[in-house]
């Protein structure tokens, strides 16, 4: 057993003739917003998705707060306590904010669909503090004045902040962002950033892949570099930044 909240290692993956993965794995302590960056077809969605459940391993050892856990399929992942949001947005885009916040606090509920159906008190009660909860993760993450407003018609920095409000809702352990700041403008990327900070100082232990260097190296607590599949550097930004491996991955690769 490790102090560490997220201990993977040894994770292979193939596509076909593809050798995606090489041995990779990644430690996170808890409280900490750990980057995983890399030139483009490193392999950072392949392992990002091994991880949050979406893709099968062809080996791998698992483990979250301790515990081993299997990712073997999504809702395994959420009920471990990993929550994600995605590259491309997959919000309910005809649900109002509040509803699509209040869909990720039901996978912590308590009372089953007979409870909804028949109306009982305990699942009205229920219904009442998700309710209550979602708007106060609608109101941290900047959004809660927008609580009744259709998904679809938030601005675009708005919509990435709900998908990480309805990932909090689920209460996770770790939070996983794929690309968040992907389509963002520079102001959108600055409240990003504070929104990561706020997340961080609630003792929360986030995951994110993220195109923008910049921003990683002033947001992470600890990097993991990912070329051709396999782990060449881990450290904290300042060690990354002056990584010949790392220097040489970026300087031949598309970036
Ligand atoms: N479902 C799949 N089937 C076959 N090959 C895949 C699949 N997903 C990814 N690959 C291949 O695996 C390699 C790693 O891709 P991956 O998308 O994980 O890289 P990445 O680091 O996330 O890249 P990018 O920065 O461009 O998003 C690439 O060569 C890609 O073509």
């Amino acid at each position: 057993m490790s102090n560490y909240l997220l201990n993977i290692s040894g994770v292979n993956k193939r596509f076909g003739g593809l050798q995606a993965l090489t041995d990779v794995g990644i430690q996170i302590q808890p409280g900490q917003i750990v980057g995983l960056i890399g030139p483009n077809g490193a392999g950072k969605t392949t392992f990002f998705n091994v991880i949050t459940g979406l893709y099968q391993p062809d080996s791998g050892s698992f483990e979250l707060a301790g515990k081993p856990y299997s990712p073997s399929a999504p809702h395994a992942v959420a009920k471990a306590g990993i929550a994600r949001t995605f590259q491309n947005i997959r919000l309910f885009g005809e649900m109002t904010a509040l509803e699509n916040v209040m869909v990720g606090r039901h996978v912590r509920s308590k009372q089953g669909v007979f409870g909804a159906i028949f109306r009982h008190k305990a699942a009205r009660d229920e219904e009442a503090s998700i309710r209550a909860r979602a708007q106060e993760l609608l109101d941290f993450v900047g959004i809660g004045q927008f609580a009744g407003r259709t998904a679809k018609f938030l601005s675009y920095g708005d919509q990435r902040r709900l998908e990480i409000a309805r990932a909090l809702a689920t209460d996770p352990q770790l939070l996983a962002l794929d690309e968040p700041a992907a389509g963002m403008n520079a102001t959108e990327k600055l409240a990003l950033r504070e929104l990561l900070v706020k997340i961080k100082a609630e003792g929360k232990t986030v995951l994110l892949i993220e195109h923008d260097v910049k921003l990683m190296m002033g947001l992470c607590d600890r990097i993991t570099v990912l070329e051709y599949g396999k782990r060449i550097a881990e450290g904290a930004p300042s060690e990354i930044q002056k990584d010949p491996a790392v220097i040489a991955a970026y300087l031949g690769g598309a970036h």
